[in-house]
Parts: C-alpha cells; sequence; structure tokens
C-alpha cells in the first residue's frame, strides 16, 4: 500500500506519506499505548510512515482539539511532548524493522519504548492546526535507535526533540 499527500504537489519542501503506517503492525500484546496503541479507545492513535523511499525520514501528523488547550489558541506542552514521543518511537519500529531485514507488513513491526525524550518548544503551538511530525533516523545502534524530530504547524516549526528508544524488553511485554 502506497499512501501519498503532497503538502504542495510539486512545490519545494513537498511530502509524502509512503506505505503502511507502522502502528498499525505492532504486535497486539503491545499496542495500547495512550499515544500510538490501535488498542487504546482513547488514545491519540498516532500513524507514522516513511516519508520517502529513503528509509531514513518519517512522517507523523495529528490535529489537537480543543480538550487539549494550554490557553485559548494554543495547544498545551504535554501533548506536544506525547506527540514528539510516539512518532519517535514509531519512526524507532520503522528503522529497527527494516534495519533487522523484516517486512513490516509480512513479519510485523518490532516494538520500542522510549528511554530518553527531549523536548525544545520554539514557538506557541496553535489549535485545530494539523500537526506534522517529521523524524529523521540518526542511528541504529543493536537494540537502540536514535531519531530527531521537528514539529511544524502550517509553515511555522513549533517544535523540536530527539527521542532514544529501545527494543521492548520482553519482560515488559503482556501475557
Ligand atoms: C506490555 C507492555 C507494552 C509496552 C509498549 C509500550 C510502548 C510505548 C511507546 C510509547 C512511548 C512510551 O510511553 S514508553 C514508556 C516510557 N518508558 C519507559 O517506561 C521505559 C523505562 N525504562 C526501561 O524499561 C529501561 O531503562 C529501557 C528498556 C529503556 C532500557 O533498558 P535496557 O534495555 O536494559 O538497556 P541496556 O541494555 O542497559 O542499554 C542498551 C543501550 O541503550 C542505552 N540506554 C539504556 N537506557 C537508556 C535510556 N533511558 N536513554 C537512553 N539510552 C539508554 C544504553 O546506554 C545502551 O547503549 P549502548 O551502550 O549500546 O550505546
Amino acid at each position: 500500500m502506497v499512501t501519498r499527500r503532497a503538502e504542495a504537489a510539486g512545490g519545494a519542501g513537498a511530502t509524502v506519506d509512503e506505505g503502511p503506517a507502522v502502528q498499525d503492525h505492532y504486535p497486539a500484546d503491545a499496542a495500547h499505548c495512550y499515544g500510538c496503541g490501535a488498542r487504546n479507545p482513547f488514545g491519540h492513535h498516532l500513524k507514522t510512515r516513511w516519508a520517502d523511499g529513503s528509509r531514513t525520514e518519517t512522517i507523523t501528523r495529528f490535529t489537537p482539539g480543543p480538550e487539549q488547550t494550554a490557553m485559548p489558541g494554543y495547544v498545551y506542552g504535554g501533548l506536544v511532548a506525547s506527540v514528539l514521543d510516539c512518532s519517535g518511537t514509531g519512526s524507532a519500529a520503522l528503522a529497527g524493522t527494516h534495519a533487522a531485514g523484516l517486512d513490516l507488513e509480512g513479519d510485523g513491526s518490532l516494538r520500542y519504548v522510549t528511554g530518553t525524550l527531549e523536548v525544545r518548544y520554539q514557538r506557541p503551538t496553535p489549535m485545530s492546526v494539523e500537526l506534522v511530525v517529521r523524524g529523521r533516523v540518526e542511528e541504529v545502534k543493536g537494540r537502540k535507535v536514535t531519531v530527531a524530530l521537528t514539529m511544524t504547524a502550517g509553515e511555522d516549526e513549533v517544535a523540536s526533540g530527539r527521542v532514544v528508544a529501545l527494543q521492548l524488553p520482553d519482560e515488559m511485554r503482556s501475557s
């Protein structure tokens, strides 16, 4: 499956969403996360895909609602962190699964948890605008994946950060 959503068709900075969302291929016993788990009815249901064919850049989209307000018209910073967090673990899952030579749709995804999350709030994040998080896979080293992230709202970069994600230890899996 290939999903393509050109932001500015043919223009500079055009971005496409490429292929399946990694979260749709998480193991069922590790799909309850508030940010990205398909099995959490109250969560954000973030979807992270490769942004292009290079297998180093990812994209995740989320539109916040009024219940996620910090002050009228602006998004709560914890929500910004949450979206960066699960965009990072999703990017790590894409990269780790790819590096392991596994096929996302055939084999399913490896699962990652956050070891470290860094967030830099650069500008107030406007409410009810689609937030686009771009991930850049910096390193895949054993069970550890490092991903640099930026979040834009329209033309503005509102936040950036970095996630160090570790492959989910077996003891954290539920039966
Ligand atoms: C049913 C459940 C479903 C669960 C499904 C959950 C999915 C949630 C996804 C959404 C994000 C979340 O909210 S996750 C929830 C928040 N996160 C957590 O609760 C994680 C709590 N922390 C842990 O369980 C642990 O500390 C881990 C798993 C992160 C790491 O322990 P470990 O796996 O034993 O790591 P270890 O072998 O010692 O180290 C391997 C390499 O990683 C580095 N490293 C180790 N810890 C960290 C760290 N915190 N930050 C950076 N780097 C680290 C080491 O220096 C080493 O680098 P080198 O020497 O090789 O270079």
